[in-house]
């Protein structure tokens, strides 16, 4: 397994489950030594455990040593990173070309090499013959077995996926379908393709997504201007069968080290093709997701009079989803650092990813719980759903905010209660139905705009901006 991180560890661990021989290989030093010791370099749930059964069972270990590797196995799993190029759209396949450029000199014999990576529509097809360029005796094949799995749900995902989709020459296939016999025993969909559908199946499964949570975000923006409520909106037509109500949540939207870069590097490659026409909605997908960012921060600023000059944010929440200490491009953080940007002392916490965070912004202030992060708040943001942030009773917070101002970046809190409890509450996409009877809240902080909309201005629907 070539790279170890949030889905080459998972993927060895698993293997091993499975009862395989896996040797994992990393590069970096610190993920080695930590896998090496059964620790987890990361945050997946149920990871550790795995992990540690896989080296104590003696079918897993982990080195930096490519010839080792070569004699070790004569399958060879692709998980190294394809990060999106620095100012550029396209992907960064430098990783991918280092493990065959590495690995490819010490084979002989026959090897296949099964592509993880989520990587442009023809990238097998050129390492084929880049790996072959470097063999002196023996044949290497290439599949491409994309991952799907999603980061927080990553060991569930591989041990009972969806589906199992390879591409490539039918002999090879079923070298890839042999591996994972007791999930296919078990059920799993097997869909062989040629190597070109494989890679674009991943691609376009995430552009799917991405488009599912733009579309929301989009009707979101219009619920706003309407006086309507995105989340009843989102239940009402994810009850149609065709529809379906998973992603429809709308909110910051979407960030992680997937989704933004891989409509990204889709788009790139289609314009390689000459196909760029055939995506042009992707841009619209990406200005949308990107629009909530600015969208939030316009709001967080109208609930502090406008200004944010001196105002006290917590921010409450790191990672780019809950259940994952991962901050690449985390919409929490993007907001929390344009919020700084703005002049507002800005405090964050997460449960998980606060390492990760202080690494990416070391110039935001951290705090270690989420008490600690809204002393003296003028505005609580949740920014990601963690059940914690969701479960917080905002009577325990009351005593110690400047304002009791809270703005539900994720639509994920008990709107309500949170009124209930004296609190002005805010979100993007218009504010979630109250009830008839619930209480009246207190007079509004006074920099709140007369036109602000306070949840007692309306009984039913109400938008939370003017
Ligand atoms: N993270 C996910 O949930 C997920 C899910 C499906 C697909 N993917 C795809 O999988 C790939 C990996 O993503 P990730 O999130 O695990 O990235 P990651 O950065 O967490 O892991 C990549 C690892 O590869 C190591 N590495 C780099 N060059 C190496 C080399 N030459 N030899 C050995 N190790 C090397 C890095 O040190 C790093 O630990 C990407 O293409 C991504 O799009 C990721
Ligand atoms: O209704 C929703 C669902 C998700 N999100 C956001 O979308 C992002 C991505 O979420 P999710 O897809 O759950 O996380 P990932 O772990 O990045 O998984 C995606 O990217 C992986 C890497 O390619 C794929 O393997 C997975 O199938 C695909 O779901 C996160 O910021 C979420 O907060 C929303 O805003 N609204």
């Amino acid at each position: 397994m070539f790279g170890c991180g949030y889905l080459g560890a998972t993927h060895a661990a698993c293997m091993a489950e499975l009862g395989h021989h896996v040797l994992g290989v990393e590069t970096d030093a610190h993920k080695l030594a930590a896998l090496r010791s059964g620790q987890v370099p990361f945050h997946e749930p149920g990871l550790p455990d795995l992990l540690r059964r896989g080296l104590d069972s003696g079918l897993l270990r982990f080195t930096d040593d490519y010839c080792e590797a070569a004699q070790f196995a004569d399958l060879h799993f692709i998980a190294v990173g394809t990060p999106q190029k620095k100012g550029e759209y396209a992907a960064d396949l430098s990783h991918v070309h280092s493990v065959i450029d590495r690995l490819a000199p010490h084979l002989s014999g026959r090897h296949l090499l099964i592509g993880k990576s989520t990587v442009p529509v023809g990238t097998a097809a050129d390492l084929l013959v880049r790996a072959n360029a470097q063999v002196d005796d023996g044949h290497i094949d290439v599949v491409w077995n994309p991952e799907f799995l999603r980061e927080g749900h990553a060991i569930d995902d591989t041990l009972s996926p969806d589906r199992i989709v390879v591409g490539g020459a039918a002999q090879s296939c079923e070298r890839v379908a042999e591996i994972y016999a007791p999930i296919l025993a078990a059920g799993t969909p097997l869909l062989v393709t040629d190597l070109p559908t494989a890679e674009l199946v991943k691609v376009a499964a995430n552009s799917f997504l991405a488009t599912k949570i733009s579309f929301i975000n989009a009707i979101s923006e219009v619920c706003e201007a309407a006086g309507a409520d995105v989340s009843l909106l989102a239940d009402a037509i994810g009850h149609d069968g065709r529809i379906g109500r998973r992603f429809l949540n709308a909110g910051l939207g979407f960030g992680g080290g997937c989704l933004p870069k891989d409509i990204r590097a889709f788009m790139a490659r289609a314009g390689e093709l000459g196909a760029d026409q055939a995506l042009t909605f992707l841009r619209e997908v990406d200005s949308i997701n990107m629009r909530r960012r600015t969208a939030m921060v316009e709001l967080v600023s109208t609930s502090c009079g406008g200004d944010l000059l001196g105002a006290n944010i917590a921010v409450l929440g790191a990672a780019f989803k809950p259940d994952s200490d991962d901050v690449r491009d985390s919409p929490a953080l993007n907001v929390a650092g344009q919020l700084q940007l703005r002049g507002a002392a800005v405090t964050v916490y997460d449960p998980c990813a606060m390492a990760n965070s202080r690494r990416l912004f070391p110039t935001l202030s951290y705090a270690q719980s989420v008490q600690e992060a809204c002393a003296g708040a003028d505005a609580v943001l949740v920014a990601t759903e963690w059940s914690q942030f969701v479960e917080i009773d905002p009577d325990d917070l009351s005593p110690i905010v400047r304002r009791r101002v809270v703005i539900d970046g994720r639509r994920c809190l008990p709107g309500d209660r949170w009124h209930a409890a004296g609190w002005v509450y805010r979100a993007l996409g218009g504010t979630p139905v109250r009830h008839a009877n619930t209480p009246k809240s207190p007079e509004p902080p006074h920099f709140l705009r007369d036109h602000d909309v306070r949840l007692d201005d309306h009984v039913g629907v109400v938008p939370t901006l003017a």
